[in-house]
């Protein structure tokens, strides 16, 4: 992040809002020792030698060989390695310099469709695995067409990305800044104490935010320059309680050629539907199947009878060498706050993170379990999206997961970045009418699951709508509160 030309007061709450002193030590160890390269990544074959000549013959190959589909006119081969997105500019020197030193070796597949697109100036509807590495699939682009249009004299902000959480917003932003050492863009993660220092928007280039934040910047900030709008996770800024917010923002980008992309692991027909109305015509790039679950991860389901046989279970399968760091999905504030409660009376290194604590707070339990310092972290569906913690060995939804989608964003947790993960569903008997949602996802993974439990009674309709209604106001109360 290039500071010399901000405001003096925006910039300490900016720094301190992305976390200088992890930065300052990744920036150190990067620099002077750069990091092994990161383990090669999903679906890791190397591009074949002896490719056809023919464009269209070798980029189909690529595709196949990658297993990323693709749907729109003329899409652009994938790219082969990073240093193709080289053109004439000294800065691009340096930027692949920084993602050498990040450890991004060779792109992703998500990574080599995406990246010509966006560089083509084209709308992009994504959708790959958890893990896949869609973030630095719209961040590099996006860094190089900004610092194009700032090498042409453009001026304002250039580029807006937004994240459903705080925590994500506050993530993306870091690999944004690894990216742009010593490219001279400004860039900024938006939060509620960098509104209220009044940021200039008119002197950044990149921002990375939430909905509700950028909403209500939006009433003051001049966003007519933003040529780049990414939604993160879309189809979840797409449910009820976050349209409004989003509307907001995209009425305010009124760049004649405002370009909007979409990005997530899962995206249900009928958002897609919803999405594709607010497009012109994107290039659908998808990366293995459809809302499926990562194939990196080994899926359990474990039945615990009622209520009462979860923390034993729990405890069992903690103390028969689960492996940590664990991440334990709850279903509400309160049964994370009791669950953390519970196993620390067992001397557990344990905490937990919800809405209600401060940001401060979610920031540093977050930063101690990244950094081992916590084994066991419980939490709520808020870590679910898009949280990369590279290290998660274990994922455990002690509450059954509300639907597929969230089963999936969960288990996504683990097995990152071709990484080998578990999974552990717990269900108890109430939980029967939703389990063969997960069971055929399972199956779908090729994970052994009893027939019985694929071919159960649907849900009955009353059961399904309550469940809906539940969580339309839980959505809406933690809309409600912010992120
Ligand atoms: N080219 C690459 N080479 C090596 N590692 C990479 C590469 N790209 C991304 N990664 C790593 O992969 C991990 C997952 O990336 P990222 O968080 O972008 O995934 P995602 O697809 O956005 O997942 P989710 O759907 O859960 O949000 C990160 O640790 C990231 O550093």
């Amino acid at each position: 992040m290039c500071a010399a030309d901000m405001p003096k007061n925006a910039l300490s709450v900016l720094l301190t809002a992305v976390q200088p002193d992890n930065y300052r030590t990744v920036k150190r160890q990067k620099i002077n020792n750069p990091p092994e390269e990161k383990q090669s990544h999903i679906n890791e074959a190397q591009p074949q030698a002896g490719l056809s000549n023919d464009p269209s013959e070798a980029a189909n190959l690529l595709r196949k060989q990658f297993h990323i589909r693709v749907k729109g006119r003329s899409v652009p081969s994938p790219l082969q390695e990073f240093q193709a997105v080289r053109k004439n500019g000294e800065f691009y020197e340096r930027l692949l310099q920084n993602l050498k030193w990040s450890g991004f070796v060779a792109p992703t597949p998500v990574q080599r469709q995406v990246v010509p697109v966006l560089l083509q100036g084209r709308e992009v509807l994504a959708v790959a695995p958890t893990g896949s590495g869609k973030t630095l699939a719209f961040l590099l682009p996006l860094v190089i067409n900004a610092k194009r249009a700032a090498l042409k004299g453009q001026e304002g902000l250039k580029a807006l990305m937004i994240s459903p959480t705080r925590e994500l917003a506050e993530q993306t932003a870091r690999v944004l800044l690894l990216l742009v050492r010593g490219l001279r863009l400004q860039c900024c993660l938006l939060t509620a104490a960098a509104v209220v220092a009044g940021v200039e928007f008119s002197k950044m280039d990149m921002a990375v935010t939430t909905p509700l934040r950028m909403s209500k910047a939006a009433r003051r900030a001049n966003l007519s320059t933003v040529r780049w709008l990414i939604l993160d996770e879309a189809d979840k800024l797409f449910e009820e309680g976050l349209t409004k917010q989003i509307d907001r923002v995209i009425a305010a980008c009124t760049h004649p050629r405002l370009v909007v992309s979409l990005f997530s692991a899962t995206m249900p027909e009928r958002v897609e539907e919803l999405a594709r109305s607010m497009l012109k015509a994107p290039v659908k790039v998808t990366v293995g199947e459809r809302n499926a679950p990562a194939s990196s991860v080994q899926q359990r389901l474990v039945y615990v009878g009622q209520e009462s046989g979860k923390l034993m279970a729990l405890r069992d399968a903690l103390q028969s060498g689960l492996r940590p760091p664990v991440l334990v999905f709850t279903n509400s504030r309160q049964r994370a706050t009791m669950l953390h409660r519970d196993l620390a009376l067992e001397d557990m290194c344990v905490a937990s993170i919800s809405a209600e604590q401060t940001p401060a707070a979610r920031t540093k339990v977050v930063d101690q379990f990244r950094e081992g310092r916590i084994h066991v972290l419980v939490c709520t569906d808020l870590m679910a999206r898009g949280i990369d913690f590279p290290n998660v060995q274990t994922v455990v939804s002690y509450d059954f997961p509300h639907s597929s989608i969230d089963y999936i964003h969960r288990i996504g947790r683990t097995g990152r970045a071709g990484r080998q993960g578990d999974s552990i569903t717990f269900f108890e008997e109430k939980d029967s009418g939703q389990l063969t949602r997960v069971a055929n996802l399972m199956h779908q993974s090729d994970m052994e699951v009893p027939d019985w439990m694929r071919h159960m009674k649907k849900e009955k309709p009353h059961l399904k709508q309550l469940r809906h209604d539940r969580r339309k106001a839980a959505a809406t109360q933690k809309t409600q509160q912010g992120p």
